[in-house]
C-alpha cells in the first residue's frame, strides 16, 4: 500500500541537512536553519542526522522530516539497531531512514524487526540500500520507501562518480514501494533525470547542504 505522505513527495526534492563528524557546520541550529532554507527553497521534505537535530527541525519546520541516526566506525552505521529508530520516532521524525543492506546488525535485530517496530510506534520507514537485490528484500520485508543511498559505499555495489540510476530505475520497474533516488546528485538536470528514471523523489545532500565539501572541491581545482 502507498503511503499518503508519498503523495507529498511525488515529484519533489527532499534535502539531506547533515554535516560530518568535526564539521563547523555540525551545530543543531545551523542544521535547523539549513532545514528551514530548504523548505523556503520548495524542498519537500528533509534529511536529518541525529534524534537531537531531528526534534529540533521538526519543531521549527512544517515538513516532514526523515530521520536517521549515523552511529558506530564500520559497517552498518545508519540507524544501526531497533533503539536507534525508536529514538527517532519519539524525536517525531515521520519516516526512519535505516541501514538494509545485507550486512549484520549490531543489536542482532533484522531490518524486519526495525520494520515492525517503526511500524508499531506510528512511523514509515525508508530503507537505504546499495543494490537491486536489498532492494527488493526491503520491499518485501515491509519498508515503505527504498532508498538508492547506499549505492558505491557498500562492497558489491558499484563504485562510480555519478549517481546510480541504473539502481533508481531497476526498483522502480521491479517493486511496487516507491523508489527515492539518493546519492551524488549534484545537479538539477541530474535530480530531473532521477525522476524520469522512475524515482518517486529525490534527495540531494552535499551539492545544496554542505559548504566544506564544496569550498573543497573549488579549492583542490585551483591547486596546480
Ligand atoms: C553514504 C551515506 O552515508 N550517505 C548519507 C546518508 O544519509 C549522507 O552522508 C549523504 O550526504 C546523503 O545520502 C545525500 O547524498 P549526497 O550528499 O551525495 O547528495
Amino acid at each position: 500500500m502507498t503511503p499518503p505522505l508519498a503523495d507529498a513527495l511525488d515529484g519533489r526534492l527532499i534535502v539531506s541537512c547533515q554535516a560530518p563528524p568535526g564539521d563547523p557546520m555540525r551545530h543543531t541550529d545551523t542544521l535547523v536553519r539549513m532545514t528551514l532554507a530548504a523548505q523556503a527553497g520548495g524542498a519537500a521534505a528533509v534529511r536529518v542526522n541525529d534524534p537531537e537535530v531531528v526534534a529540533a527541525a521538526v519543531a521549527a519546520a512544517d515538513l516532514p522530516v526523515i530521520g536517521l541516526w549515523k552511529d558506530g566506525d564500520s559497517g552498518v552505521l545508519i540507524t544501526p539497531t531497533v533503539r536507534h529508530a525508536l529514538a527517532l520516532v519519539d524525536a517525531g521524525a515521520a519516516v526512519v531512514a535505516a541501514d538494509a543492506t545485507a550486512r549484520p546488525r549490531p543489536d542482532g535485530s533484522t531490518f524486519a524487526d526495525l520494520v515492525g517496530a517503526v511500524h508499531a510506534a506510528g512511523a514509515l520507514v525508508m530503507a537505504d540500500v546499495s543494490t537491486f537485490d536489498e532492494g527488493r528484500e526491503a520491499a518485501a520485508r515491509g519498508a515503505d520507501f527504498v532508498g538508492t543511498t547506499l549505492s558505491g559505499y557498500v562492497p558489491g555495489s558499484p563504485v562510480q562518480s555519478a549517481p546510480d540510476l541504473d539502481l533508481v530505475a531497476g526498483l522502480a520497474a521491479a517493486i511496487d514501494v516507491p523508489v527515492i533516488a539518493e546519492g551524488r546528485i549534484a545537479t538539477p538536470e541530474q535530480a530531473a533525470r532521477a525522476l524520469r528514471a522512475g524515482a518517486l523523489s529525490v534527495v540531494v545532500g552535499t551539492a545544496i547542504t554542505a559548504p566544506t565539501a564544496l569550498t573543497r572541491a573549488f579549492a583542490s581545482a585551483l591547486t596546480p
